[in-house]
């Protein structure tokens, strides 16, 4: 079911004369990116992807920022070497907290879910909820972004730190998530937004739970679907779209890869198979992980 070797399926047999070809590198800190590969496979379905899950330092969304640019500095160095045309941070809060110094420091281009997500939260409403993890709703990303794009609108920041370890223990049918869910949900109901936005790449998989709680007006904005809109764009603008018929993804994670073969599936439609990455300071996290688990 997986590989642990590390630079199986390498895609140097693509030359630099056929940049299209080349991969797109998505990660995130564990499931939550694949809502955002599913978008991919909609809207880019000729595009080869490889899939990075930092499964064995999540959840990212408590971590301090030193310590997500440390991760997310790692994370890109291998996707160049895996020599990807374009890296999508499938996560808000490295998005949050990363994008702007990372951008800086690579070549390649990076793509963020914060702005996109942003603008299309405005385009939808007035009131604006976010519910998001704790380091992205203290960074104020999505408050910051909106307001640059409309300041006429209101916006509502919620943290929600009990989902990311919910939905990666496979707890989403859980009835104390729809607790936790009526909990974080409650003050923005109070406040009557118009618009709630997926602040974490993760929380598009309780999409049932969440529209069940919330007013039947209340619009729900994904910025998975808005991030592949704008890396669709791109790849035009750079002449980088793939047109030859697609590979199958690479999926690699940090963590246990037969864990996330098996949560994957419920989302992909299909088994992964994945490949186990070793970056130094992952596998202490792991073996941490590990010995707390016995
Ligand atoms: N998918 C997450 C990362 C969540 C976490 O690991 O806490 C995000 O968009 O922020």
């Amino acid at each position: 079911m997986y590989s642990s070797s590390i630079f199986e399926g390498n895609l140097d047999h693509f030359s630099d004369q056929e940049p299209q070809r080349a991969p797109i590198g998505i990660f995130d800190s564990g499931v939550g990116g694949l809502t955002v590969l599913r978008q991919l496979y909609r809207q880019l379905p000729n595009e080869l992807v490889i899939y990075f899950g930092d499964t064995a330092r999540l959840p990212y969304g408590i971590r301090s920022q030193a310590e997500i640019l440390k991760f997310v500095r790692e994370i890109i160095t291998w996707m160049q070497q895996q020599r990807v045309k374009m890296v999508i941070m499938a996560c808000n809060t490295s998005s949050a907290l990363a994008l702007e110094a990372v951008r800086q420091e690579f070549s390649i281009p990076i793509l963020g879910v914060i702005l996109p997500g942003a603008k299309a939260a405005v385009e939808q409403g007035k009131r604006i909820g976010v519910i998001a993890t704790p380091a992205t709703a203290k960074s104020n990303a999505y408050r910051h972004a909106i307001l640059e794009i409309e300041p006429d609108v209101q916006v509502w920041q919620v943290s929600c730190p009990e989902f990311v370890p919910l939905i990666e223990q496979n707890r989403i049918h859980d009835p104390y998530t729809t607790e936790v869910a009526r909990s974080y949900l409650a003050s923005l109901i109070k406040q009557e937004i118009d618009t709630l936005v997926y602040g974490c790449t993760h929380y598009p998989h309780l999409a049932p739970i969440l529209r069940s709680l919330l007013p039947p007006q209340v619009k729900l904005v994904d910025p998975a679907v808005h991030v592949v809109a704008a890396c669709a764009q791109d790849l035009d603008l750079l002449g980088l779209r793939n047109t030859h018929p697609p590979l199958p993804t690479r999926f690699a994670v940090s963590g246990c890869p037969q864990q996330f073969a098996q949560s994957g599936m419920q989302w992909l439609g299909y088994t992964p198979l994945v490949e186990q990455v070793c970056f130094m300071d992952a596998a202490v996290s792991q073996l941490q992980q590990d010995y707390v688990g016995h």
